[in-house]
């Protein structure tokens, strides 16, 4: 993590993605709909769509996991490598993430990963959670978040790891983290991100009630910087991303560090105790009760 002048300063291979793959088929590039260029070419992999725009340096990433863009073991293997390649790519500076899915910007965590498995598998599911966080978290390029449907839990922290979040004006987008309604706990970088965004008082607040924020109360409380129409969420994205690529990497880039790297250090200083009280925690019978009984109320949920 060098801190140079306009040196990446992301972890790199603090764990191999490429070792998680399964199934996945990246770095596929085929021309964007009326395309021509290198500018108007997409790539990416079966879960995120990456549409690059090399004139402004600017890429859009989709998270293609139907229905609800849950993080599953696949999805978040494929977002860190998509991030990767765009980082190792000086035509970019910076990635408006949002979803392709109809209502919903990512649902958080899997939790048929984390149900019913055994605790290697929530493990290997837990070290690669920590390391898009890690790898989002510390980015050298602008994040910004575009959130166009429902944001819970860990599609919060997702957002949150961006630079900038958009929401899209609608109800039923509740944004937040709702850990504590499962019967589990955020750990302690989730609380530290929320604290760092939205201040102490109002995190021991949210985090310990499992607040869902509407649009209007998430930008009263600071969990996003605007909220704007559904029709303009893209537009308005862009605009921003305008703004924070105004000012010069190297300065932004080292500012960013600045105000991160405490944060990602305390992970990166506890991350395998940090795994293995996860997996101690999910794999108790009472936990899993809980969080069968929560998967089980959204499936009947359903129609
Ligand atoms: C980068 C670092 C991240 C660190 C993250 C650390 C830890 C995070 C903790 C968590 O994230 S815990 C997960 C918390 N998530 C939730 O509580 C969301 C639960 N889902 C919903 O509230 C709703 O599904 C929705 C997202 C608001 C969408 O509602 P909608 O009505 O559009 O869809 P549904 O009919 O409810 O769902 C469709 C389908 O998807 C299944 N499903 C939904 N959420 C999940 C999930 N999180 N994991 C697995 N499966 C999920 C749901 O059961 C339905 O399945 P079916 O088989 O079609 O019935």
């Amino acid at each position: 993590m060098a801190l140079a002048s306009g040196v990446r300063f992301a972890p790199r291979a603090l764990l191999r993605p490429w070792a998680l793959l399964r199934g996945t088929t990246l770095g596929r590039t085929e021309p964007a709909a009326g395309g021509g260029g290198d500018g108007a070419r997409r790539f990416g992999s079966q879960r995120v769509l990456v549409e690059p725009d090399a004139a402004s340096g600017v890429a859009v990433m989709k998270l293609r996991n139907p229905p609800v863009n849950a993080l599953s073991l696949e999805l978040l293997t494929e977002l860190v490598i998509s991030l990767e390649k765009l980082e190792n790519d000086k035509t970019f500076r910076g990635i408006i993430l949002t979803s392709d899915c109809p209502r919903v910007f990512c649902a958080g965590l899997d939790l048929t990963e984390i149900c019913g498995r055994n605790p290697a598998h929530c493990a290997e599911y837990w070290k690669a959670m920590q390391e898009l966080w890690l790898r989002m978290y510390l980015s050298s390029l602008v994040l910004v978040a575009a959130i166009n449907g429902a944001c819970p839990a860990g599609g919060c922290i997702i957002a949150l790891s961006c630079d900038c979040r958009v929401l899209a004006d609608n109800p039923k987008y509740r944004i937040g983290l709702n850990e504590t309604l499962l019967g589990i706990i955020a750990p302690f970088w989730l609380k530290d991100t929320y604290v760092n965004t939205i201040g102490h008082r109002a995190s021991e607040q949210a985090l310990q009630l499992g607040s869902l924020f509407p649009p209007a109360e998430a930008l009263q409380v600071g969990l996003v910087d605007q909220v704007v129409p559904e029709d303009q969420v893209q537009s308005t994205a862009l605009s921003e991303m305008a703004r924070w690529l105004a000012v010069p990497d190297h300065a932004r880039q080292l500012t960013k560090n600045m105000m991160r790297k405490a944060t990602a250090d305390r992970l990166l200083r506890q991350r395998d105790a940090d795994t293995q009280n996860f997996v101690s925690f999910v794999c108790r019978d009472s936990i899993q009760k809980s969080l069968q009984a929560y998967l089980e109320k959204l499936r009947q949920r359903k129609g």
